[in-house]
């Protein structure tokens, strides 16, 4: 059976990069992604951004809304503090079962969970079947048009708390409107808006903090 691309991505990281080393893993991606085939990673340039908030936030406990091949969890997991957990929401069970691989080969597995099957099923799950209380980062990065729907679940379902982080990608392209338009007039979020381009590509995009005021 010919191989995805998403299965060639991770072979090219299992053969290049250093076993154990999250920056590699990334670094490796970003190499393939730029000079062999296009993916949807979030990428070097948006990955500087989501770092420094990470720095910034200093998140314990975090989700993360579409985990494709494993990148951001692994480029996230990198600057976690030992205690913090991710946990990320994939209901691809192909690319599922290849970012398991991203994230093992990496290293950060005792920080990373993946959570198999979609957000909206899952994210009314967390209390209870995955001992979240609050979450303090959320980085929304699946189908755009379930950044609104999803951040509303994680309203009724309280798992915001004062401070609460929701940062996310491609507000421009593909762009999430609805998303864009209900967080910016909603006054419990305190919107910040940060300009970039499509990963690997000279479009521009950007990514989109939303900090809870509770
Ligand atoms: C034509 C064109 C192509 C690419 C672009 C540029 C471009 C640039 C980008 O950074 C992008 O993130 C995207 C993009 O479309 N991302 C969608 C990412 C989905 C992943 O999440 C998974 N998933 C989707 N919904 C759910 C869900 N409910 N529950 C659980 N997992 C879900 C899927 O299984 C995938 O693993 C696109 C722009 C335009
Ligand atoms: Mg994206």
């Amino acid at each position: 059976m010919a191989q995805s691309k998403e299965e060639r991505i991770l072979n090219f990281v299992l053969q290049n990069a250093v076993r154990g080393d999250p920056q590699s893993v990334v670094d490796t991606i970003d190499k393939y992604c730029s000079q062999k085939e296009w993916a949807m990673n979030v990428g070097p340039e948006k990955g500087l951004i989501l770092d420094k908030i990470l720095e910034e936030t200093k998140p314990s406990v975090l989700l993360e809304l579409g985990t494709y091949c494993g990148y951001s969890a692994v480029r996230i997991a990198r600057l976690l503090k030992p205690s913090a957990r991710l946990l990320t929401v994939e209901f691809n069970p192909d690319f599922a079962a290849i970012a398991r691989q991203m994230i093992e080969f990496a290293g950060v597995q005792d920080k990373v969970k993946i959570l198999e099957g979609p957000s909206e099923t899952i994210i009314p799950q967390l209390k209870k079947k995955h001992e979240v209380d609050t979450l303090d980062f959320v980085f929304l990065d699946h189908w755009k048009d379930r950044y609104l729907p999803d951040t509303i679940l994680l309203l009724d379902h309280g798992l915001l708390r004062k401070g609460s982080v929701i940062l996310a990608d491609n507000v421009i392209v593909p762009g999430a409107p609805e998303f864009i338009k209900y967080i910016r007039n909603n006054n419990r979020f305190e919107c910040t808006n940060y300009p970039s381009h499509v990963e690997y590509m000279k479009v521009k995009d950007a990514m989109e903090k939303a900090v809870f005021v509770g």
